[in-house]
């Protein structure tokens, strides 16, 4: 299984910082949602640049214009590009086409939706690469938050998924073991005064856990 790390912040150059010190503990460097809408594209850029050998995950979060707002991000470097999964069809067939277009992929996020079994099913056959099982901050805040709905709705969809939603130490092992491709974990790194060894605590924490 893979670790994503997703940079919440709001500058290129935290963003820069964060990347260099987790980079060896990490498969994906995502850029987020507050990021990109505050640095803008040039950020996704900046981390392609300065990480070639990573996969870049821009984290759009696109709900229209698929096909335009998928192709920019991929034209400013990322390989994989978020699409919401309560977006219309034609809005991820869109976003797909730019991916085909540019050999990348687009990643379903199913933040907000209900039915997310369902939904990651038609998704992947619109042409999704994956689809990220996703409960945001907000949802995370709310009393008695567990990841474990989404590991049920990742165990239960049958194609290929991430989670997110406040994966740490203690969690990441559950993760793989529903089957997950990726854990993507923000907070549990850059929340840490040594963001390199948090992330190294999560790889650490995932190579002792028994696979299930
Ligand atoms: O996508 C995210 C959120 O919507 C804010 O942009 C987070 O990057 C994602 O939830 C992972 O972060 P943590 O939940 O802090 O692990």
């Amino acid at each position: 299984m893979k670790i994503q790390f997703a940079m919440d912040t709001l500058t290129t150059e935290q963003a820069l910082e964060w990347a260099d010190a987790a980079a060896p503990h990490v498969d994906i460097l995502e850029l987020g949602t507050p990021l990109i809408k505050s640095a803008g594209l040039s950020a996704v850029t900046a981390i392609r640049e300065a990480h070639p050998d990573k996969t870049v995950f821009a984290d759009m979060k696109t709900m229209d214009a698929g096909e335009l707002e998928a192709d920019i991000a991929f034209s400013a470097g990322a390989d994989l590009v978020t699409v919401l999964g309560s977006a219309d069809d034609s809005t991820i067939a869109g976003a797909v086409a730019a991916a085909t277009k540019h050999g990348k992929g687009i990643v379903v996020d199913l933040i907000g939706v209900a039915d997310k079994v369902a939904r990651a099913q038609q998704v992947v056959g619109l042409g999704a690469e994956f689809v990220e099982m996703h409960a945001g901050l907000d949802e995370q805040a709310q009393e008695g938050y567990s990841l474990e709905g989404l590991l049920e709705a990742g165990r239960a969809a049958g194609v290929p998924f991430s989670v997110a939603g406040g994966v740490k130490p203690a969690s990441i092992g559950s993760v793989r073991d529903a089957g997950a491709q990726i854990a993507v974990a923000g907070g549990a790194i850059y929340s840490a005064d040594d963001v390199g060894a948090a992330a190294q605590t999560l790889r650490d924490a995932l190579s002792l856990t028994p696979v299930g």
